[in-house]
C-alpha cells in the first residue's frame, strides 16, 4: 500500500492556512505532518486542526519549521515574502518539496525561488485555481490572435486585508501578454491614471485595482476596440478552490526537482 504524502502547512492561522488544513483534513492520500506560524501568533501550541475550526488533528502549531523537518515531505507556503524566503532556506537545506502561493515577491525573491529549483522540486504559481490557469491560456490566445489591434486592460478585485497590488495574479496576466505580443511588461505596465493622462497607447497595458469588503478574488481582462469588446474574467467564490489546486501541486511535485507553476502541474504549458 502507497504511504500518505505528508505536507506541512506554514501560516496555519491565515485565511489560506487554515482553509488548507480543511482540505487536507477531507483528503485521504494526504496527511498534515507539521503546522507553522509566526513566533508571537496567539495560535502556537494550539492544535492546527483546533485552529482551522475542524477538531483535534494531533499535529501542534509550530514557529520553528526547522525542528519539524522530518515530518513532511512538501511545505505548503501561503504567507508573506520574507516569511516565504526563509522557509525556502530551510527546505532547500533539508531537501524538502514546495508548493508556494506567496505572492507580494520582488524581482531578486522570485529568482532566489527559480534558483533554489536547482536543488529541490517547488511549485510556484500567484494562482493555484484551474479557472484562472486556464484563463491564463486563453488571454495568450487571444493576445496573439488580437496583437496590436485592442486595447488591454486588466481589473482586478479582492477583500480588504490584502496587502499587495496589483495581485499577483493580474500581474502574471500581464506577462503572459505582453510575452504574447512581443512586449516588455515592464516597460509598457500602467498601475492606474490620475489627472490630464493624455490619450492611451496602443501598446500600454493597463491595471485597475478594487479592493473592498470579503471579495474572495476577482480578475477580468478586456481586449477593446472600436466597436465591440471581448472579456475574459474569472471570480472566486471560495479560497478551497485555491487549496484543492495546492494540493493538486504537491502530489504532482513529490517526485520532481525543478521550479514549475500551475501551467506544468495542469498540462496547460505548450497548449495552444
Ligand atoms: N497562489 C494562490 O492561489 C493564492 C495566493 N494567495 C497569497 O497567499 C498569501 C497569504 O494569503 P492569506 O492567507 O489571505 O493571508 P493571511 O495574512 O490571512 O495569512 C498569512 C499567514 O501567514 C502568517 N505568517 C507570517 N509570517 C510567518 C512566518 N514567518 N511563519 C509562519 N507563518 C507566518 C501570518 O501571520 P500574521 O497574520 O500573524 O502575520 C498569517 O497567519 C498572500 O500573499 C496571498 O496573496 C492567497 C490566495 C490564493
Ligand atoms: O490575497 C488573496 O486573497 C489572493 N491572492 C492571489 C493574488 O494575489 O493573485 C490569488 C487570489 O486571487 C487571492
Amino acid at each position: 500500500m502507497n504511504e500518505s504524502l505528508r505536507l506541512a502547512v506554514a501560516g496555519v492561522g491565515g485565511r489560506m492556512g487554515k482553509t488548507l488544513i480543511q482540505a487536507i483534513a477531507e483528503t485521504a492520500d494526504l496527511v498534515l505532518g507539521a503546522a507553522t506560524e509566526r513566533p508571537e501568533s496567539p495560535y502556537i501550541g494550539q492544535d492546527a486542526g483546533a485552529t482551522a475550526g475542524i477538531g483535534q488533528l494531533g499535529v501542534p502549531v509550530v514557529s520553528d519549521l526547522g525542528a519539524v523537518c522530518d515530518r513532511f515531505d512538501v511545505l505548503i507556503d501561503f504567507t508573506a515574502p520574507q516569511a516565504t524566503l526563509a522557509h525556502l532556506a530551510l527546505c532547500r537545506g533539508a531537501g524538502k518539496r514546495m508548493v508556494i502561493g506567496t505572492t507580494g515577491l520582488d524581482e531578486a525573491q522570485r529568482a532566489a525561488i527559480h534558483e533554489a529549483g536547482g536543488t529541490i522540486g517547488i511549485v510556484y504559481a500567484p494562482n493555484m485555481s484551474v479557472g484562472v490557469n486556464l484563463c491564463l491560456k486563453l488571454l495568450e490566445i487571444a493576445a496573439r490572435t488580437l496583437g496590436d489591434t485592442v486595447d488591454i486592460e486588466i481589473i482586478e478585485a479582492h477583500h480588504r486585508h490584502k496587502v499587495d497590488a496589483p495581485s499577483g495574479t493580474a500581474l502574471r496576466m500581464g506577462e503572459v501578454m505582453a510575452q504574447a505580443l512581443g512586449r516588455d511588461l515592464r516597460s509598457v505596465a500602467v498601475y492606474g491614471r490620475e489627472g490630464h493622462t493624455g490619450p492611451r497607447a496602443r501598446q500600454t497595458i493597463g491595471f485597475a485595482t478594487l479592493r473592498a469588503g470579503d471579495v474572495v478574488g476577482e480578475h477580468s481582462v478586456w481586449f477593446a476596440s472600436e466597436g465591440e469588446r471581448i472579456e475574459i474574467a474569472h471570480k472566486a467564490t471560495s479560497r478551497m478552490t485555491f487549496a484543492q489546486g495546492a494540493l493538486r501541486a504537491a502530489r504532482w511535485i513529490a517526485h520532481r526537482t525543478g521550479c514549475f507553476d500551475m501551467q506544468d502541474v495542469l498540462g496547460l504549458r505548450g497548449v495552444g
